[in-house]
């Protein structure tokens, strides 16, 4: 098993270097070798960019190219046995040793390991780890260090390293996490990555970054990617329930009527259109927050961190609402296939599982909802000091007057609703936490008694900047399209629109002047838009394009032929290699006849 899909690995990772191509185009031509993720997902999506992020010119010229060649294979050790969310509470140590000029790694006790770096089981000999850094006695919080664990002749882990597999997961089985521990082990002091922190050869510290937070930036970086990775994932899975849709028929609402398409139902279309916007959401999401990460990089660049702020939030809501949306949606999608959805060879399961781990890794859903929360908050004290507000936050300034929004249900409109919501339970946190403080708590506790409600804030603040760009980027994208083109996707955008002003009533009765009345309206509507883009379903999950190969799919494949794949992958089945099974013989047959 492994060896296959080391083998599978390397065809696919040779492939791209031959064709000169970049490591998301890796992700994705992937997919043609893997159900779930390459072992190299992590060299290619963290091992090298950390390099990239965080090392001087002179050790990037020394590393990179041995990482591009596949000279050496790395991954990124961050998460230990005990902490994975806490990063300032990781338990790893590097000790600087003046005497020798090295890193004394250790990893004291056993929630000190490092648990969960994809390929650091049996693939990678190199790895990024995240240590503790002492130096003159003194601890300066989390470094990144590049460390070789493995004898890259022989493979074998090098002294003082002990390294192996966690054993099997929900999913993303074929990228043999790992757990690492060190015992006493050195490495040069040139093994630090010094682009934004130097320990000199007497063992000075010497703070270089212009913001505390820069060792964080593979993490930002991933998060970015992760919300185009989601977009692409619930792409696949949209297509395989769609084209199943188009060709399972099933019951018979009329009487002498044949079985129609379960397509044809209004339940299946409010389950799946819903997934086919979505993915057109995450991408244009995606590529206005990539063009915000690269606009972040070249100020600072400049030496300008101001717009980091702003982009942490963006990503970490952006990373959460993503994953979490993508994962209920893919759910969604497997629910909408019946029995065969749960086969694995629908690729439903694997691609659920790869979506679910993706609202945990790179970040805990809540945890990084609180991240971007902790920004509102900071942005609304500022608002109320008359400090001026970030691009994306420049909604708060209609809550300064606390009037009510007046509803209006034209797609402009329903996209102002949902600022007028993201305002208003920003304000009603800051209201909150005030009343606990004037109570008497202090400011962390006042924090903690609100943090339901600043989730719930995050995720609104969220759900309205997704809203606004994906109604910009479709008017500004399809302003070239023919009328046809622009008049499917312009569907697609307010049912997107009206499909969450349904999901969130509550928060719209409270914070706009909407009523039952236009309720029923948006109801109507949403059922009536079902119905027109019924016609155009099986051609939009078309247009994703996916090949057969890479959509690994026995309900999904272009040819429509569910019934006669389902039969050829249960007769490759190895159960069905033998008409008895030696079971039989063992087991059953002396149960049978009370020999057992
Ligand atoms: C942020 C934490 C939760 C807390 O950190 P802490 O140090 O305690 O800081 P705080 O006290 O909370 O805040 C202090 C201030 O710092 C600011 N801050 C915090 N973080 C950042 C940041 N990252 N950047 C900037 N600023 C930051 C914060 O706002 C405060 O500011 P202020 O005082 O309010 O002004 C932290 O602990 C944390 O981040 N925890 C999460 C841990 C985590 O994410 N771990 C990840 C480990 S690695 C991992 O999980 C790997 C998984 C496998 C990945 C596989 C996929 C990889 C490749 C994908 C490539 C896909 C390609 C496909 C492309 C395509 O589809 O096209
Ligand atoms: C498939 C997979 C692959 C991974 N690959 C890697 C890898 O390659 N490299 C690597 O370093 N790591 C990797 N990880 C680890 C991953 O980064 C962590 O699991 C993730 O960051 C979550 O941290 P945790 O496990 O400590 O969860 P915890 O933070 O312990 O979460 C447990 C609960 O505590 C809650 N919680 C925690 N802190 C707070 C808070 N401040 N406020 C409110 N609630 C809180 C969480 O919301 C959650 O409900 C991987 C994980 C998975 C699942």
């Amino acid at each position: 098993m492994y060896g296959q899909i080391v083998r599978d690995g390397l065809v696919n990772v040779t492939g791209i270097e031959d064709l000169g191509l970049t490591s998301p185009v890796l992700q994705r031509t992937s997919d043609a070798f893997f159900k779930e993720i390459s072992p190299f997902l992590l060299h290619f999506g963290m091992f090298v960019p950390t390099i990239i992020g965080q090392c001087t010119p002179e050790q990037q010229a020394k590393w990179l190219p041995l990482a591009m060649d596949l000279k050496i294979i790395g991954t990124y050790a961050q998460t230990e046995l005990g902490h994975g969310t806490f990063i300032r509470g990781l338990e790893t140590t590097a000790t600087y040793d003046a005497s020798t000029e090295q890193f004394i790694l250790k990893t004291p006790k056993l929630s000190s390991y490092k648990w969960w770096a994809g390929g650091l089981g049996k693939t990678a000999n190199h790895c990024i780890v995240l240590a503790q850094l002492y130096t003159k006695g003194v601890c300066h919080g989390p470094h990144p260090f590049i460390v070789q664990i493995r004898d890259t002749e022989t493979h074998m882990p090098l002294p003082g390293i002990k390294v192996g597999e966690i054993g099997p997961k929900l999913g993303f089985n074929t990228a043999d996490n790992g757990f690492l521990g060190f015992e006493d082990f050195r490495i040069p002091r040139e093994n630090l990555m010094m682009k934004n922190a130097q320990v000199t050869k007497d063992g000075t510290y010497v703070k270089v970054a212009r913001h505390g937070k820069l060792t964080y930036g593979t993490m930002v970086f991933v998060r970015v990617m992760l919300v185009s990775d989601m977009a692409y994932c619930l792409a696949k899975a949209v297509t395989i329930a769609v084209r199943y849709s188009a060709v399972r028929r099933q019951s018979q609402p009329k009487p002498d009527q044949p079985e129609p398409q379960v397509l044809d139902y209004l339940t299946q279309q409010h389950k799946l259109f819903i997934c086919i916007s979505t993915a057109h959401a995450m991408k244009l999401t995606s590529t206005w927050l990539w063009n915000t990460f690269t606009g972040v990089l070249a100020d600072m660049r400049d030496g300008n961190t101001d717009t980091l702020p702003e982009l942490h939030a963006l990503s970490s809501c952006l990373k959460a609402i993503s994953t979490s949306d993508t994962s209920a949606l893919i759910e969604q999608c497997r629910f909408a296939c019946g029995g065969h959805g749960y086969m694995y060879s629908s690729n439903l399961p694997a691609l659920y599982s790869f979506a679910t781990a993706t609202r945990t890794y790179e970040g805990d859903y809540t945890v990084l909802l609180l991240q971007t929360a902790r920004f509102l908050v900071k942005s609304w004290e500022q608002m109320d000091e008359g400090k001026p507000l970030t691009p994306t936050l420049a909604y708060l300034e209609q809550s300064r007057n606390g009037s009510q929004v007046s509803w209006d249900d034209s797609p402009e409109g329903i996209v102002r609703g949902f600022d007028a919501v993201a305002a208003g339970r920003i304000g009603a946190c800051v209201k909150s936490i005030r009343k606990h403080i004037n109570n008497g708590m202090d400011y962390e506790d006042a924090w903690q008694m609100t943090t339901v409600q600043l989730v719930g804030a995050a995720e609104a603040h969220c759900r309205a900047v997704i809203c606004r760009v994906y109604r910009d980027e479709t008017a500004r994208l399809t302003a070239g399209c023919s009328p046809g083109v622009k008049a499917v996707l312009d569907q697609l955008s307010t049912l997107y629109l009206l499909y969450w002003a349904l999901e969130r009533t509550g928060d719209l009765l409270r914070f706009s002047s909407l009523s039952e009345r236009d309720i029923e309206n948006l109801q109507a509507r949403y059922e009536a838009l079902l119905l027109k883009i019924r016609p155009n379903a099986v051609g939009l999950v078309d247009a994703f394009d996916f090949r057969d190969e890479v959509l690994m799919s026995t309900l999904g494949s272009y040819d429509g032929r569910v019934y006669e794949r389902l039969m050829e992958e249960a007769l490759k089945t190895p159960l069905n290699r033998e008409p008895v099974s030696d079971s039989f013989h063992k087991y059953i047959k002396p149960m049978m006849q009370g020999k057992l």
